[in-house]
């Protein structure tokens, strides 16, 4: 039994969600406390990326109750906007927008949702590029930069917004190896700040440093949740240690 000492900031009870017939998440509890670092790993195919999608509303649940920030998603728009708000979202894709330069990316989204001033919005958006460690590429155009500058422009345009929720769905996937790294060592400093993290990812090294908790998913259900040593260390049920045994012989 996990004892918890404050109110999760993400609170999934009984969450199922069907495609048609298909039932993708079978009664699911999951939670994240505020400065939490959740890693969601499992088969493809198992849920993860619905799970994650499921916290800002790009996907609708059927059954159980979702509150993100103590706000329960629900079909109002009002409510499924103030939780997108506190929840910034980086994606395999990066979904740049490739007529505008990193830092429109970055600002124009400053200026729309958060009706910043055109100066403000791209102040916030060099700080962010410079955190990120690429300022000096806020006038090229995304199909300049190679696929690691993309994913942390990415990273830069949702930190800009100022979340208190970060959510990732296999952000390195689809990067070359050795841009790989860059990427993780952006999101490791995010976690070193203290953000709120929820990540899919099969960057198993990345999980043991950065993890507080390891959420093992197959077959739309929760099968295991432990701090990576434990995870790690001691699967306790055969479709983890197989699925360990696949990803680590991969990485
Ligand atoms: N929009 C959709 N319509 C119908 N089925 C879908 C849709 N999105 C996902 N699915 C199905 O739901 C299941 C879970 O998909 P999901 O993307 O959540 O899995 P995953 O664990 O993230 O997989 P992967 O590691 O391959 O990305 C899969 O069988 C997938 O085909």
């Amino acid at each position: 039994m996990e004892t918890r000492t404050m109110d999760p900031i993400i609170a999934m009870n009984g969450v199922s969600k069907w495609f048609g017939d298909f039932q993708v998440l079978k009664n699911l509890d999951f939670s994240v406390d505020p400065g939490e670092r959740v890693i969601l790993c499992g088969p493809s195919g198992s849920g993860k990326s619905t799970l994650i999608r499921l916290i800002n509303r790009l996907e609708e649940h059927q059954e159980g109750t979702i509150a993100v920030n103590g706000i329960e998603l629900d079909d109002d728009p009002h409510k499924i906007e103030q939780v997108r708000a506190d929840v910034g979202m980086v994606f395999q894709h990066f979904n740049l927008f490739p007529h505008l330069t990193v830092l429109e990316n970055c600002s124009i989204p400053l200026r729309l949702v958060q009706k910043k001033s055109a100066r403000e919005a791209e102040e916030l958006a060099m700080k962010y590029l410079s955190r990120v460690r690429i300022p000096d590429q806020a006038g090229k155009y995304p199909g300049q930069l190679s696929g690691g500058q993309k994913q942390r422009v990415a990273i830069a345009r949702s930190l800009s917004m100022c979340p208190r929720i970060m959510l990732f769905d296999e952000p390195t996937s689809a990067l070359d190896p050795e841009m790989v790294k860059e990427v993780l060592d952006t999101m490791v400093e995010l976690a070193r700040d203290g953000m709120t993290m929820v990540c899919v990812t099969h960057e198993m090294g990345f999980a043991k440093e950065v993890g507080d908790r390891i959420v093992f998913m197959d077959c739309g259900q929760i099968i295991e949740s432990a701090p990576p040593a434990e995870f790690f260390g001691a699967p306790r049920t055969d479709r983890a240690r197989e699925f360990l045994g696949q990803v680590l012989s991969q990485h």
